[in-house]
């Protein structure tokens, strides 16, 4: 066993010259059928390279998208991404279990890497079924006396109970890879660490449910949520002030969350409000220009708001440089254009010039650091997941690490 504070087995308990099947997370944008590089295949390459250097033979499971949905494609373009992160070249194999892909696995030589087709195109993958149902499946039963050694680094997938991620860990001995190992550790660190100082929680975003779950679960360890996004200015309607809602009836960010979440959101601020922070002045788009105005002057909506101001960021900023530990989830603003990026790329500058503990999740707001020229090594942990980020800071457990923890 490892020194990981996980009770499971990590890389460094693999003997040698094994045959391993390593399950992956490669969800990806897609845009014109071509999925689009990520952070994720930087480092799953990681763990990649560390395995083929090691003189495995590997094969690869990854998923894309969902059945009927756009985004569900082959992985044969994410092989090719893969392989511009290795010094190995990645064979993409067009079958899951059958005769084409177990031959192509007992061809393999030492080092050698190739990724199989997309699980979910394989009917045993998805439906969310108890580990034992899963590894009775055809998938894994067929797959499994090929190997000696699974290894799970879909951290990002986790929170599914699905075959590839639950089945494998029941019959064949099973091993976190690096990815799994390292969102593992920092991601439960809010349940297992304890601070003495002032712990602060930045949760914005597109989804109420996320920052309602986090604030459910983590109120008594978060000393100040600091919010923004769509899920901030549903907070700030609920607050008295006249915005969150849509303004385009063919748009829906605000209304049905507004519907489903307002009665969550006014007992939350009830309960909460000494600990919730709203913003006080927001950030909308004039002619291309940033206008900004006070929550406090706005009488109607008339425009859509696409960050928080200039004086909420700093304050924030503020909070954050007097906190010994900052979690975030979910971005400021739409920080993907840059004159709506102040409140996110503010508060992340100010995470890393301050020596506090820190994680950054959700996959989309994980790319902030990136785009905005900040040093991943400034954080503690950039997590790469979203779902399953959300469920470890709040204790809840993940499938797929406890199909590891039973190996
Ligand atoms: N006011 C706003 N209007 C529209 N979009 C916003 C606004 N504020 C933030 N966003 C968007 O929120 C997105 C990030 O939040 P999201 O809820 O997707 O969370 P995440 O944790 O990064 O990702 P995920 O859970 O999807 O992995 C960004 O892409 C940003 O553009
Ligand atoms: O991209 C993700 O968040 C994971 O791969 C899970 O994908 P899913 O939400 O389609 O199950």
């Amino acid at each position: 066993m490892s020194t990981s504070t996980a009770t499971f087995d990590t890389l460094d308990d693999l003997d040698d010259g094994q045959r391993v099947l390593v399950r992956l997370d490669l969800n990806s944008p897609i845009e014109d059928g071509e999925p689009q590089d990520n952070r994720r295949f930087e480092r799953h390459a990681q763990t990649v390279r560390e395995l083929a250097d090691a003189g495995h033979r590997i094969a690869l499971l990854a998923h894309q998208g969902r059945p009927g949905r756009e985004d569900f494609t082959s992985l044969a373009g994410h092989a090719e991404i893969l392989a511009s992160y290795l010094d190995h070249d990645v064979v993409f194999v067009e079958d899951i279990y059958g005769e084409t892909a177990t031959d192509a696995i007992e061809a393999l030589d030492a080092g050698e890497v190739l990724l199989l087709e997309n699980t979910r195109m394989c009917d045993d993958e998805l439906p969310e079924e108890a580990p034992e149902t899963k590894a009775e499946t055809e998938f894994v039963q067929s797959l499994a006396p090929h190997f000696d050694a699974y290894v799970n680094d879909a951290y990002s997938a986790a929170h599914r109970s699905h075959a590839s991620l639950v089945g494998f860990p029941l019959v064949v001995p099973a091993y976190a890879g690096r990815v799994m190992e390292t969102e593992y550790e920092a991601n439960t660190a809010i349940a297992n660490k304890s601070f003495d100082g002032r712990v602060t929680m930045v949760v914005g975003g597109t989804k109420a449910t996320d920052v309602i779950d986090v604030m459910n679960t983590l109120g008594e360890t978060v000393d100040d949520f600091l919010l923004g996004g769509i899920a901030g200015e549903l907070f700030l309607r609920a607050d008295g002030a006249p915005v969150g809602f849509d303004l385009d009836p063919e748009q829906d960010l605000y209304d049905s969350q507004w519907e489903a979440n307002h009665e969550l959101i006014e007992e939350m601020l009830d309960e909460r409000r000494e600990q919730i922070t709203l913003a006080t002045d927001l950030a909308s788009d004039d002619d291309g220009e940033r206008a900004e105005e006070s929550v406090a002057d706005i009488d109607e909506k008339t425009v859509s708001y696409l960050d928080v101001g200039t004086d909420t960021a700093e304050s924030y900023a503020e909070v954050v440089r007097d906190s010994e530990a900052v979690f975030v989830k979910g971005a400021l603003g739409v920080f993907e254009e840059e004159p709506f990026s102040v409140g996110t790329v503010r508060v992340l500058e100010a995470i890393a010039e301050t020596d506090c503990f820190s994680v950054v999740g959700g996959g989309d707001t994980s790319r902030a650091i990136e785009m905005y020229g900040m040093d991943e090594a400034d954080f503690d942990h950039v997590s790469i997941a979203g779902g399953a980020y959300i469920r470890a800071l709040t204790g809840q457990p993940l499938a797929g690490v406890e199909a590891l923890k039973r190996s």
